[in-house]
């Protein structure tokens, strides 16, 4: 049977563009479906607009910060559509390197449409049928909204509708405590907002070292966010521009009433994969609708492949990139490369960062790879002191032949600084191997050298430091 294409492409956000450019770098005939705008989620409603929101305001909290740093202390007063204006121009200037001219340039064939599978073989684009010797799926999420009494009667924000607030919200609350409600919350409250954070649970930053938690809650309360711990929210109501929310306590049962003229949903993504014929072409979903996929990244079907958001299990633009390299590769060779996530990374932008790569403590025990950890503080880097940003921490996670195998720093910049930490995990490098580099005085990555040194002193036994005594100091 011959097929129009090698391969189809369905979705042009992260995921779809590195798979679509790739596989037409490689020579073979693609096309590249997107329904929406080129460059998905990140460009035009998520990574790029928030870190780019988030850039302004903390510029704005230094500014009225500057009297700790010997300045005086001055004000940033806040026009938020001028802000979002910038934001817009970011998009603006990053745009053309999704654009369908840059991937038509490259070889793609690019179909401004929404494309649903007809059979596994047979894509509907528009008005077009298309046929593909192989499929991927990469049309990735968006956000999760849940049912809630009254919310069809209120105008309520996601990622979705943020970025074209024009007025500063006098107080939002945000409902959900991952990512999004760390950023943008502390956003808004360095900007002038007031800020409040409803959330199920107790604790922050659930899914890095629970250290992380602990200093971002103190930092961002001590911001001014305000934090509503184990509650549920049971209905919301709107009258002209004041949101009520009806709260409950979780433990308690206690209602109570919030009230605010902005509300964000942020709990979650909910993965694209309604509508798009999945069934037609028998490939399989979970429950909650994420594409199944195993190691090589192949859905039910061997010759239909799905990358990013839609398929997870981390829902990152780096991740996404990161496997669709995978599924270029799968795409056309026989021997299939599987999926490593050992050395995931991924960071949040808050101030001061918190960013990671491979393992927790807590998933190293659950593997049975933990060897020991190492801690150690930014305030003995003396870049830290100098800079006033020494809250945070490095800590590293060792195998037991000491190996790094994951790591977690806090500071900012910590996203700039955790690949060097990548890197030791992808090189299998053992923790005294940070001790080989000459690190430029002051900066922060002196810490990796610090920690090394810390787990060297300790690594010395009593026995071995007076034989080295008497050896060599007599
Ligand atoms: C507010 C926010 C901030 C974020 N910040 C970061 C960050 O700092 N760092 C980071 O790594 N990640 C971040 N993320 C996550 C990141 O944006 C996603 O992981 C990434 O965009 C996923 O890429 P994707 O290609 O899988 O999906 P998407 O970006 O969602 O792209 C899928 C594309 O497919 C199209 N599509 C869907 N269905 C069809 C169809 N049937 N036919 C044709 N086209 C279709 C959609 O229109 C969309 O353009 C953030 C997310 C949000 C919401
Ligand atoms: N810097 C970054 O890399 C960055 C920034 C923002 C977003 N993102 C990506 O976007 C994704 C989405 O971010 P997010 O913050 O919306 O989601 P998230 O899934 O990380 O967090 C949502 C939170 O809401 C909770 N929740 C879900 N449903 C709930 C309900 N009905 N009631 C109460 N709580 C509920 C969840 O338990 C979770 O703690 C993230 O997983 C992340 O991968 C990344």
């Amino acid at each position: 049977m011959s097929y129009e294409y090698h391969v189809i492409v369905i979705g042009g956000g992260s995921a779809g563009l590195v798979t679509a450019g790739g596989a037409a770098a490689l020579g073979a005939k693609v096309a590249l479906l997107e329904g929406n705008e080129m460059g998905g989620d990140c460009l035009n409603t998520g990574c790029v607009p928030s870190k780019s929101l988030l850039a302004s305001a903390h510029l704005a909290n230094w500014i009225r910060q500057s009297k700790k740093m010997g300045l005086d202390g001055t004000q940033a007063p806040v026009n938020l559509e001028k802000v979002m204006n910038r934001v817009h121009r970011v998009i603006e200037e990053i745009a053309p390197h999704d654009s369908v001219e840059r991937f038509q340039s490259m070889g793609v064939e690019v179909i401004q449409s929404h494309g649903r599978l007809l059979d596994a073989h047979t894509v509907q684009a528009g008005d077009r049928v298309l046929t593909g010797k192989r499929i991927v799926i990469a049309a990735g999420s968006g956000p999760q909204v849940p049912k809630l009494e009254g919310l069809d009667k209120v105008s309520y924000l996601t990622n979705e509708t943020l970025f074209s607030l024009k007025k500063l919200p006098e107080h939002l609350m945000i409902w959900g405590a991952g990512p999004i409600a760390m950023e943008i919350g502390q956003a808004f409250v360095h900007l002038g907002s007031r800020v409040t954070v409803i959330l199920r649970g107790h604790g922050l930053f659930k899914k890095d070292e629970p250290e992380v938690g602990e200093i971002m809650a103190r930092k961002l309360e001590a911001d001014g966010i305000r934090f509503l711990y184990g509650r549920d929210i049971t209905g919301v109501s709107q009258e002209e521009s004041r949101i009520s929310l009806s709260l409950k306590e979780t433990k308690k049962d206690i209602p109570s009433i919030l009230e605010g003229d902005t509300f964000l949903i942020a709990l979650g993504r909910q993965p694209a994969s309604t509508g798009m014929g999945l069934e037609a072409a028998a490939v399989k979903t979970d429950r909650r609708g994420f594409v199944v996929v195993n190691e090589a990244l192949q859905t039910s079907q061997p010759h239909i492949y799905a990358c990013g958001d839609i398929a997870g299990p981390y829902q990152f633009t780096h991740m996404a990139g990161y496997q669709a390299g995978i599924v270029v590769r799968n795409l056309f060779l026989p021997l299939k490369k599987k999926v490593d996530y050992r050395h995931v990374v991924w960071t949040t932008y808050t101030s001061p960062q918190a960013a990671h790569a491979g393992y927790t403590e807590e998933t190293a025990k659950e593997a049975g790879l933990l060897g020991s950890v190492i801690t150690h503080p930014f305030r003995e880097v003396d870049r830290a002191v100098i800079e006033d940003d020494r809250e945070g921490f490095l800590k590293l996670v060792l195998d037991r032949k000491k190996r790094v195998i994951g790591a977690t720093l806090v500071c900012e910049q910590a996203g700039e600084m955790i690949s060097l930490a990548s890197l030791a995990i992808v090189k299998k490098l053992k923790v005294s191997d940070f001790m080989n580099i000459i690190y430029a005085y002051p900066s922060k990555s002196e810490i990796f050298g610090g920690a090394a040194l810390t787990q060297l002193k300790d690594s010395f036994k009593p026995w071995q430091k007076k034989l080295f005594q008497r050896l060599f100091l007599p």
